[in-house]
């Protein structure tokens, strides 16, 4: 059960943050955040520079729910990549934004050499102040520097392609994807041809098939499940097991982003999200295949993933949740911790844990997903004993975001000297923290991390009062004291002085003396703490067979892997019609007989030789309904994915739990050089993939209820997937249609 209605089909905007923020301020009876401009004026006079201070009353978006991600820079252990830019720095390079990819014959040339000062190339680049036609909800954004775009070898796939006449996002007249719009001016259309995945994986990700319409078909009520900052989310089927249901998370191109900056983005976080899909407490991430336009729909990129029933937002507005029980919330807890510990043991650093980033399976464990702006945080991503590559700039989603970070939220005004390199995994703890809080008293602790929030700025007089005064040794590591009890608003609602320990210490304002994951695993408390998933579990969810894929040529090769399986028993003849007449034929098959069958029940499995498979459903169905002006255009595999795709009328399988099989261990990270290179990864790790937006919130109606899944979960007990402590989806909603929130996020 969700928090909409199951017969709603409308797609609901997330309440999100906004949400969580309008419930903070009726129950704390507060201003909203949106008046805090103010307090900069009243704020002390050390923290903030008079001539900086912003006008009382300006103009803030009404989408209180961002993130920022303004001139993020990194720092490589002592070496600092650049130097140190301010926020009015950053403000005049929003100015004066280039992109590094300009010109693109120039662009060109830079791929084919290697710099002789890589770092230096890196220049930031922000488009926060210039986008011309941005659209509300994208308002209260920064964007993405552009930098990190180093010597790309690989590049030179670039040249003379369609898209590079798109490199220039600065110079609109010359950015023809600009006017690519499908409608929703969100979002912009990526030029053809859509690139192959490949080109940007390493070769031990490359995958067999790159397009989604070989081997998986759009679910009929064709919904969007959620939907972020530069995504949405759709349900797809496998085309072979039409039970197994997987999410698709395509990837949407967004303002002020080139083609190959997309490309970059996706690519990274796919790599990042596939590399951690070992874990029971990690969404798994299967694929990065191409989409076709559908009539829902444009053609991109998207992920193929475990499906989640719904994200711990939503659970958390959820009227209910505030008689959860405390053991239950810390056993959520707990199983998030797990994840982001399995992401800091394989180097990666999430930098952007909250709840709408945890999804719940079936069964009630918690996933961490959205490794949007993940980073590896070794100098050398793949030498773990490297030092820690720190991070410059506004990353995150406040409150998540810890004040060492906000210093460099431009919109903040602070001085430059606040501004300093941070450690990304303190970034991570410091959410971990606030998530705790989150879940304990129903609400966010606090609109921002920072001097800017009256709120922040109590809990902040709250900690020093409780160090002074009660535990002196309570930021010392090691020290495992009582924490702040009841007589702290903050306290009150863990009922466990050890419980508020482990939130204070976490949530700790200052950096160098937070916990870290190891001291949280060290802490007695959070080590007694009992979880309804065992940690060593490793089952996860199984990945879906690819059995065809299109050739460049519109034909298919077949998997030797999964050719042969029985519940593939077609054969293949050459299509009469050629979809074009410089194209080869396209390969069809028709389906075999019983005495066909009989006679040869495995199809012979030739993977050196291209196999005649059937044009897929899909495919067919959608040369058939090409209009008028697309079907001028020269029908490749990219102008046949881009055609809509009818959903198939035969899908009515009931959903079901996806198979748990998979016993992989968790690897550590091995990126060769070459193709971080090719990724436009520096050997620090970095790139430019930092851009987020307002997020929603799925449609209620396409997620299950809970009461069929209770005995899902207890079906599933001797399969040791979960021990049958909690069942975290019950939770009761009596608000699930609220409009005040609805109506607010969707503004
Ligand atoms: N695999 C999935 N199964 C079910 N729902 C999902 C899945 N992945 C994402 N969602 C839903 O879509 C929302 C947005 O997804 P995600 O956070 O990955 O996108 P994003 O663009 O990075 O969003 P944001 O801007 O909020 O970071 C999630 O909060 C969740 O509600």
């Amino acid at each position: 059960m969700t928090s909409g209605s199951k017969g709603d089909k409308l797609p609901s905007r997330s309440p999100s943050m906004t949400a969580l923020k309008m419930l903070g301020k009726k129950l704390m009876g507060s201003s909203s955040h949106v008046d805090n401009a103010h307090i900069l004026d009243t704020a002390g006079s050390n923290t903030i520079t008079p001539s900086r201070r912003a006008p009382a009353g300006r103009n803030r978006s009404p989408s209180l729910y961002r993130k920022n991600h303004l001139g993020v820079r990194e720092h490589h252990g002592a070496i600092a990549v650049e130097s140190v830019e301010s926020s009015s720095q950053i403000n005049d390079l929003i100015a004066h934004s280039h992109n590094p990819f300009l010109p693109a014959a120039t662009n060109t040339i830079d791929q084919q050499r290697a710099p002789l000062h890589p770092e230096r190339e890196r220049t930031v680049h922000t488009h926060h102040a210039q986008t011309p036609k941005r659209s509300q909800s994208f308002i209260s954004h920064n964007w993405p520097e552009e930098k990190n775009i180093v010597y790309n070898p690989y590049g030179l796939n670039d040249i003379g392609r369609a898209d590079t006449a798109f490199i220039d996002t600065t110079n609109k007249k010359d950015d023809l994807s600009f006017y690519l719009h499908d409608g929703d001016a969100k979002i912009r259309m990526l030029p053809l041809p859509i690139k192959d995945p490949n080109e940007y994986l390493p070769e031990n990700m490359k995958q067999f098939s790159v397009h989604l319409a070989d081997n998986f078909i759009f679910d009929p009520d064709n919904q969007t499940i959620g939907s972020g900052g530069s995504c949405e989310v759709r349900k797809v089927r496998s085309v072979y097991r039409q039970k197994e249901i997987y999410a698709l998370k395509k990837l949407n191109m967004i303002y002020e982003e080139t083609p190959e900056k997309f490309y970059k983005r996706c690519s990274k976080e796919f790599i990042i999200a596939k590399t951690l899909s070992h874990n029971i407490h990690i969404t798994s991430t299967f694929f990065l295949l191409k989409v076709p336009t559908t009539t829902y729909t444009t053609r991109g990129w998207g992920f193929v993933m475990e499906l989640g029933v719904f994200d711990l937002f939503q659970l958390i507005e959820r009227s209910g949740w505030r008689n959860v029980p405390l053991p239950e919330k810390y056993c959520i807890f707990k199983q998030i911790a797990e994840a982001v510990k399995f992401c800091h043991d394989n180097g990666i650093a999430h930098r952007d844990l909250k709840p709408e980033n945890v999804l719940l399976s079936r069964t009630g464990v918690c996933k961490l997903t959205d490794f949007g702006i993940s980073d590896w945080y070794h100098t050398d991503p793949n030498d773990f004993s490297s030092p820690i590559k720190v991070t410059e700039g506004m990353i995150g989603s406040p409150p998540y975001t810890p004040p060492e970070v906000m210093y460099w939220d431009a919109k903040k005004h602070y001085p430059e000297r606040l501004q300093k390199p941070y450690n990304p995994l303190k970034m991570d703890t410091y959410a971990l923290g606030i998530i705790l809080f989150t879940l304990v008293n129903n609400i966010i602790p606090f609109i921002d991390s920072c001097n800017t929030d009256p709120r922040f700025r109590d809990y902040e007089n709250s900690y020093s009062n409780f160090i002074n005064h009660k535990n002196p040794h309570f930021r010392e590591k090691g020290c495992h004291k009582p924490g702040p009890g009841s007589e702290y608003k903050l306290a009150k609602g863990f009922k466990s002085t050890d419980a508020s320990r482990v939130a204070w210490r976490l949530a700790d304002p200052n950096p160098e003396t937070r916990y870290t994951m190891e001291e949280l695993f060290e802490d007695p408390w959070f080590m007694a703490l009992e979880t309804c998933v065992d940690p060593c579990e490793t089952n996860i969810v199984k990945e879906p067979q690819l059995k065809r894929s299109t050739t460049n040529d519109g034909g298919f090769y077949l998997n030797e892997a999964d050719g042969s399986k029985d519940d593939f028993d077609e054969q293949t003849i050459i299509s009469q019609e050629q979809p074009h007449p410089t194209q080869p034929p396209l390969y069809i098959k028709k389906a075999r007989s019983m005495l066909e069958i009989a006679e040869s029940p495995n199809i012979p499995n030739d993977k050196t030789k291209k196999t005649s498979l059937p044009k897929l459903p899909n495919v067919e169905k959608t040369l058939s309904t090409l209009n008028e002006n697309e079907s001028e255009q020269e029908e490749t595999v990219d102008s046949i994915l881009d055609k809509p795709t009818p959903t198939d009328s035969l899908l009515d399988s009931p959903i079901t739990t996806p198979v748990l099989n998979n016993d992989t261990k968790p690897k550590p990270i091995e990126l060769p050089t070459k193709e971080m290179s090719k990724l436009g990864i520096s050997r620090n790790g970095s790139i430019n993939s930092n851009i987020r937006m307002v997020r929603e919130i799925p449609s209620s109606s396409s997620l299950s209820g809970s009461s069929s899944l209770r005995s899902v979960e207890l079906t599933n007990g001797a399969t040791g997937k979960k021990r049958p402590i909690h069942h975290h989806l019950d939770v009761q909603s009596t608000i699930s249609h609220a409009p005040s929130m609805r109506s607010l996020a969707s503004r």
